[in-house]
C-alpha cells in the first residue's frame, strides 16, 4: 500500500474530507487549534468543511510528531504491539504502510481506497467504522519499546547498537503490582481522539494492516483527559475530583519543550533528535476508598484544594505554590522540580474504568502517560520521590511501559523511525 498523491487524496475520500493543502488555502476556515502553535508552527491544524473545532485535524507530518505537545483530546485508545517476525523488511514494509495510513486517517481520510472503494473481490482497505466521521483532532503516536532492540538476549532485527541510553528498563518502584500482560511491548501506537470511535478506527487499521507482522499485546481505553497542554483551558479533573495538570508544560513553551521533552542532537542518539520518550503506567485508584476520606485529608495529600485546585495558603489555582506549607509527604510536594533537581515532564493522562474488579469494586484508575527528553532524570527520578506520597495509600500501579519515540516522519516520503531504520 502507498500513500496517495494529494490529489488522489481528496478523491478517495468519498466524503469532502478535505486534503491538507486544500485545508490550508480555505480562507477564513482554517484555524490554530489551542496551542499548536507552541508545538512548532509547522504543526498548524486546520478546520474540516463544517469550520468547528471537532472536525479540526491536527497536522501528521512534522519535526515532533503529534500528540505529544499538540492540545491534548478528549478520548484514548492506547495499544502496545510485539512484533511477531524476525524479518527486518517486513517490519519496515509495515511502518512505511502505518506511516500512510496515519497520514490519511488523522486527515480524516480513511486507508487505501476505503471500505468500499475497492474490488468487491478483495477485503476492503479500511474497515469502514470512522466514515463520515471527521477527523476529530486525531493523533497517532508511535513508540518503540527496548524489547525492539534486545528480546531474550537477540538482537532480532539488528537494532541493538541502536538503542538510545535514554532508553533504560524502568526500575522497580516501590508499590509495584504490574502485569505483565499489561506492562512492555516492542511497538505502541497513542491515538487521541475527540471520539472514541475515531480513535479506537485507527488502532483496528493499523493492527489488520500489521497481521503477520505484529499482534496486539494489551491496550487501554481511556476517557478524560487528566492534563492538558493548553493552560488557557480549563483544567480537567482526574477521578479523585481534583485538577489535574495545572503545573503541566505548556505546548507553547517552546523553551520548556526544548529544555524538557525534545531529545536532541548529542543526547547519545542522533536518530532520536526532535523525539521524546514515552512512560506509561496504569495506575489503580482505590476510589471508594478514597471516597470515605475528608475533604481536608484529600486536599491535604495533594497540597492543593479540591474546589479551585488553590495550592496550600493560597486562593487561585496560579497561585504560587509555597512548598513548606505543603505536608512533607504531600504529593505536589515530592513531584515539584524544586523537590526533584529541576525536572519537568508533560504528562498526558487519562481516566479508565474497566468495570468491575470481582470484589464490588470498579477497577478505575489513571492511564498515566508523561512524555520527557530523559526517563532517567524525569519519570524514573519523580517517581523514587514518590515512594513517600501520601496517596500512595489509594493507588497501586499496575502496568508500566517505557518507549522511545521517534521525531515526526517528512511530509515527502519519510516513515515512522526512518532514522532508526537507515
Ligand atoms: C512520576 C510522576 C507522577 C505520577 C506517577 C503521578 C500520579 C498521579 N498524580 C495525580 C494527581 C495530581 N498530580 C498533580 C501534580 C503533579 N504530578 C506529577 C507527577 C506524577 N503524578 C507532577 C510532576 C506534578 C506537578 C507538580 C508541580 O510542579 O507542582 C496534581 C496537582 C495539579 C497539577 O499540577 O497537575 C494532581 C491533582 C494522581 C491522581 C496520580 C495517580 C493516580
Ligand atoms: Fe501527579
Amino acid at each position: 500500500m502507498t500513500e496517495p498523491g494529494p490529489e488522489r487524496r481528496e478523491d478517495a475520500t468519498g466524503r469532502g474530507g478535505l486534503s491538507r493543502r486544500r485545508m490550508l488555502g480555505f480562507s477564513g476556515a482554517s484555524l490554530l487549534v489551542g496551542a499548536a502553535a507552541g508545538a512548532g508552527l509547522d504543526r498548524v491544524a486546520s478546520a474540516d468543511e463544517d469550520d468547528s473545532p471537532a472536525g479540526a485535524s491536527i497536522a501528521f507530518h512534522g519535526a515532533h510528531q503529534a500528540g505529544i505537545a499538540t492540545p491534548v483530546q478528549d478520548r484514548l485508545h492506547f495499544a502496545a504491539f510485539d512484533v511477531t517476525t524476525g524479518d527486518r523488511v517486513k517490519l519496515v514494509r509495515m511502518l512505511k504502510e502505518w506511516t500512510a495510513a496515519a497520514a490519511a486517517m488523522t486527515a480524516g481520510r480513511p486507508v487505501g481506497q476505503g471500505a468500499v472503494g475497492g474490488p468487491a473481490v478483495a477485503p476492503p482497505d479500511d474497515t469502514g467504522e470512522a466514515e463520515g466521521l471527521p477527523p476529530s483532532r486525531l493523533t497517532l503516536t508511535i513508540g518503540f519499546g527496548p524489547t525492539l532492540f534486545e528480546k531474550d538476549g537477540k538482537d532480532r532485527f539488528g537494532l541493538k547498537a541502536r538503542r538510545p541510553p535514554a532508553l533504560v528498563e524502568l526500575p522497580h518502584f516501590p508499590g509495584d503490582n504490574l502485569d505483565p500482560d499489561r506492562s512492555g511491548g516492542d511497538i505502541v501506537v497513542q491515538a487521541c481522539a475527540d471520539d472514541p470511535q475515531v480513535a479506537v478506527h485507527a488502532v483496528r487499521n493499523l493492527a489488520r494492516i500489521g497481521f503477520g507482522v505484529v499482534g496486539v499485546r494489551w491496550s487501554q481505553l481511556g476517557f478524560g483527559k487528566t492534563s492538558s497542554t493548553t493552560p488557557d483551558a480549563q483544567t480537567p479533573r482526574n477521578l479523585f475530583g481534583f485538577k489535574d495538570g495545572t503545573e503541566n508544560i505548556a505546548g507553547t513553551d517552546t523553551a520548556l519543550l526544548d529544555r524538557h521533552v525534545w531529545a536532541a542532537k548529542g543526547d547519545g542518539s542522533d536518530w532520536m533528535a526532535g523525539g521524546s520518550y514515552l512512560v506509561a503506567r496504569r495506575i489503580r485508584m482505590h476510589i471508594e476508598t478514597w471516597d470515605r476520606t475528608s475533604l481536608r485529608e484529600q486536599e491535604d495529600i495533594f497540597g492543593r484544594n479540591k474546589g479551585e485546585g488553590a495550592p496550600a495558603g493560597g486562593r487561585k489555582e496560579r497561585d504560587k505554590i509555597v512548598l513548606a506549607k505543603l505536608r512533607p509527604d504531600a504529593h505536589v510536594r515530592l513531584a515539584h522540580p524544586d523537590t526533584n533537581g529541576g525536572t519537568k515532564i508533560l504528562r498526558r493522562g487519562y481516566s479508565f474504568t474497566d468495570g468491575s474488579d470481582g470484589l464490588g469494586r470498579l477497577e478505575a484508575g489513571l492511564f498515566f502517560i508523561a512524555f520527557q527528553r530523559d526517563p532517567r532524570t524525569g519519570f524514573i527520578r519523580i517517581q523514587q520521590s514518590l515512594a513517600t506520597d501520601a496517596m500512595n495509600e489509594y493507588i497501586q500501579h499496575v502496568g508500566s511501559g517505557i518507549y522511545a519515540c521517534p521525531p515526526g516522519p517528512r511530509e515527502d516520503g519519510g516513515y515512522w523511525g526512518e532514522g532508526l531504520f537507515a
